[in-house]
């Protein structure tokens, strides 16, 4: 039975700022009663009026379920003063509310509403200080409304708050017109929620806005798959399934998005592709700029005595490089633009330094760099030379303004300055950063692409190495050789076995490669815990656990996924402890201690380095750091990045962490640990294939523990990818021969 109650809150048990689930006692007539609700800034000493049931909590008790809150603006000059007081307006805290009281008694909210700057009369109260409170208060009383009436749509008040705080006076407007725009304009609302909102508005199934959006979000999924077109019929298909629709009404949709050209259809011989505007312009202008780049002018490289220089490299690092590793330094010198690719251990840094070192001894500047911060720091300590991220050697720079552009300081207008340019790791390296890159190469630089084409493509849209070696137009080396080869190392033999399609060899004298054979999920799970929790007693022995070691998972969810073995394995190496502050966020409980991973670039938040001190922004998908400290009272974590960079995290951005125990294969590339365990399971088919494991055991230096299924292993070493992705850079490429 609804029923209403009216008091005033004595205190708040427990309030989730994420999705403002709380919990507080409120005194009704010197009688405290737990309410229950999702509400926005309730503070003690507020007057509340609530609507809603007395509910029985199995270990709680009685509670009063609340449906509907509304904050009694108080009347008589202490109640006032005790709004005020509790901080319900931002910038007003107790003594300002006493001067502000004291000087317009009850006629202070009125005040507060309709002529804010008016509070300049009190005293310390400055104009600035008068608006900003007035903006404030009105805007409480908005929100507090738009948040209601967006209930009605079943929208709950955490989403109600991003809404709010990105349309404010608009919401509802654009909730009952178009809740598909929030898909752009609100994080953390993708297609399916916005679709759920306007089904409960009342949209119109086949409303454009909906099949736009709906075709768009397929799109959008197809390049998230890693192509960078989709074929006309197979869009249409997939779009009128998830819209529930006629394939007729996308046509026609779709004829629309070609007009205005935000969607772009190209008819070839056999096929009818969809491009996204910016992919199709991507691999295009990519495909320009290097033919521009090779037809600019051959490089003169006659003068050049590679004989002496390859002989003193030799010399100097006590090291003969074989045949085709010489040739691989003659030809990456002589060409504008040439590829160098070999799995672990075939010398690929090797012959970088070779290069370098020759760049080095005929004046040339060369400039390294690497897709990710961890292969840059790779890339810098075996060359030692300076290598930087792809992202900052363009000088990336971030707008809040221009809708949360990206730009890169370096392009066509303020070229890069260098005669050579080393990108490592280049499977990584997707068609949108690779034509940021392209575009700030001058004419008279020559590039060099080394990486590993056996392993996992880019996490964006693109085949960008495949696509150059099959393209036939660039000078190409495969090495092939295997130099790092202790006599009892397996992992470089065994990765090398995995890529060829054979079974990796167990051999019970070696120490750095084990499987251990065990089915179900469950088991599994248990294995990784018990090595784990065991591991003094394994040969796990001598690592440090946070530092060295890493669980790489080919799934994220299911029992022995990354999502399950985080909770698990955080509750060994880090458990609760009541020295420790934790926070909890969503699901996920962060503790002082933890392992964590930034999911997502974020190019806009700042850090610290703690040993210069110097300042710089960014941390990128994939950055591991460690939870230092978490302050409870500002709800904030301190995170080192990489033992060197300082970044303070508020509530809100805790969406972009992960707890980082264990990884997928894909976060895992350009990464390299000590220790890994790989956990294999069977079924997934086509998912579980060869280069998902041949990455996961390339990224270990000294130990690969494999536990799980026989024919598990058996079926992803069988399984092969083969170059699935959907990509045009290697015929654009031809386009310009
Ligand atoms: N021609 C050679 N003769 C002898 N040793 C070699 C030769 N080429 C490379 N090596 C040695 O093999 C090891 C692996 O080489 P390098 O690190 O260059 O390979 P890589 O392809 O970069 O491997 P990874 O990708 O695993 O880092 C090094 O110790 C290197 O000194």
């Amino acid at each position: 039975m609804v029923e209403t109650i009216k008091g005033t809150i004595d205190r708040i048990i427990y309030h989730n700022s994420d999705n403002l689930y709380t919990i507080a006692d409120v005194d009704v007539n010197d009688i405290l009663i737990t309410i229950v609700g999702y509400f926005e800034n309730l503070k003690p000493g507020i007057e509340i009026e609530a609507d809603g049931e007395y509910i029985n909590h199995i270990k709680y008790g009685e509670q009063f379920k609340v449906e509907k809150l509304e904050i009694v603006i108080p009347t008589d000059t202490d109640s006032i003063y005790n709004y005020l007081k509790s901080g319900m307006v931002g910038g007003i805290g107790p003594k300002k509310a006493k001067e502000i009281v004291d000087h317009f008694g009850d006629k202070t909210l009125e005040i507060l509403e309709k002529d804010p700057m008016r509070l300049s009369e009190v005293k310390g109260i400055g104009k600035k200080t008068a608006l900003l409170v007035g903006l404030e208060y009105k805007n409480q009383g908005n929100m507090r409304d738009i948040v209601l009436k967006l209930s009605k749509y079943n929208i709950k008040p955490n989403y109600a708050k991003k809404l709010y705080d990105e349309y404010k006076g608009d919401t509802l407007n654009i909730i009952q017109t178009n809740p598909y725009a929030l898909i752009d304009d609100v994080y953390g609302i993708g297609f399916k929620r916005a679709d759920q909102i306007a089904m409960s508005v009342g949209i119109e199934m086949e409303s454009p806005y909906r099949i736009i959006s709906g075709i768009k979000y397929t799109l959008s999924s197809c390049y998230r798959d890693g192509n960078t077109y989709i074929l006309k019929d197979e869009l249409e298909e997939k779009v009128a399934k998830i819209l529930g629709v006629n394939k007729d009404i996308i046509s026609h949709n779709l004829a629309n998005l070609f007009l205005d050209d935000s969607v772009i259809l190209e008819v070839t011989e056999d096929e009818e592709r969809c491009f996204l505007k910016e992919l199709y312009e991507c691999e295009i202008e990519s495909a320009k700029n290097l033919m521009g780049l090779i037809s600019y002018n051959e490089k003169d490289s006659e003068e050049i005595d590679f004989d002496k220089l390859i002989k003193k490299y030799e010399e100097i690092n006590e090291i003969n490089l074989d045949k085709t590793q010489k040739e691989a330094v003659i030809s990456a010198i002589k060409s504008k633009v040439s590829i160098i690719t070999g799995g672990p251990g075939t010398g690929k840094t090797t012959i970088i330094n070779a290069i370098i070192y020759i760049l080095g001894s005929i004046g040339e500047k060369y400039t390294l760099t690497a897709p990710t911060g961890r292969a840059a720091k790779r890339m810098s300590e075996s060359t030692k030379s300076e290598a930087k991220t792809i992202h900052r050697l363009l000088e990336y720079e971030y707008t809040l303004e221009d809708d949360h552009f990206l730009s890169f300081g370096k392009n066509e207008d303020n070229t890069i300055d260098s005669d050579y340019i080393i990108i490592d790791e280049m499977s990584m390296v997707d068609i949108s950063l690779f034509d940021a890159f392209l575009k700030a190469v001058k004419n008279k630089t020559s590039l060099l692409f080394v990486g590993d084409i056996d392993q996992l493509p880019s996490v964006g849209a693109g085949n960008v190495l495949s696509d150059l070696i099959s393209s036939e137009i660039f000078p190409v080396t495969k090495l092939d050789t295997i130099y790092r080869q202790d006599k009892e190392s397996l992992i470089i033999t065994n990765a090398h076995r995995i890529n060829k399609g054979k079974m990796p060899i167990l051999k019970k004298e070696a120490d750095d490669f084990y499987f251990i054979n065990t089915i179900t999920q469950e088991k599994i799970k248990r294995n990784i815990l018990n090595i784990v929790y065991n591991y003094k007693n394994t040969p796990l022995k001598r690592y440090d656990l946070l530092k060295d070691f890493q669980i790489i998972s080919p799934l994220k969810k299911g029992l022995a996924g990354v999502s399950e073995l985080n909770k698990s394995v955080q509750d060994i190496l880090n458990p609760a402890h009541n020295t420790k502050n934790e926070i909890q966020h969503g699901s996920t409980t962060f503790r002082e201690n933890d392992k964590v991973m930034q999911i997502k670039n974020n190019y806009q938040i700042k850090w610290t380095d703690i040993n210069t001190l110097k300042k710089g922004e960014g941390v990128f998908n994939g950055d591991m750091g460690i939870i230092k400290k978490i302050d409870k009272e500002k709800q904030t974590l301190e995170i080192i990045f990489d033992d060197e960079k300082r970044v303070i995290y508020p509530k809100e951005q805790m969406e972009e962490l992960n707890l980082s125990y264990a990884i997928t294969v894909h976060k895992s590339q350009g990464s390299e640990f000590k220790a890994i365990i790989i956990p294999i399971f069977s079924g997934y088919s086509g998912f579980l294939n060869r280069n998902l494991l041949y990455t996961a055991v390339t990224r270990a230096k000294e130990m690969v523990i494999l536990i799980g299924e026989v024919n598990g292993l058996k079926s992803m070493i069988k399984s092969v990818q083969k170059n699935k992705r959907k990509t045009t850079l290697a015929e654009r490429l031809h386009d310009f021969l």
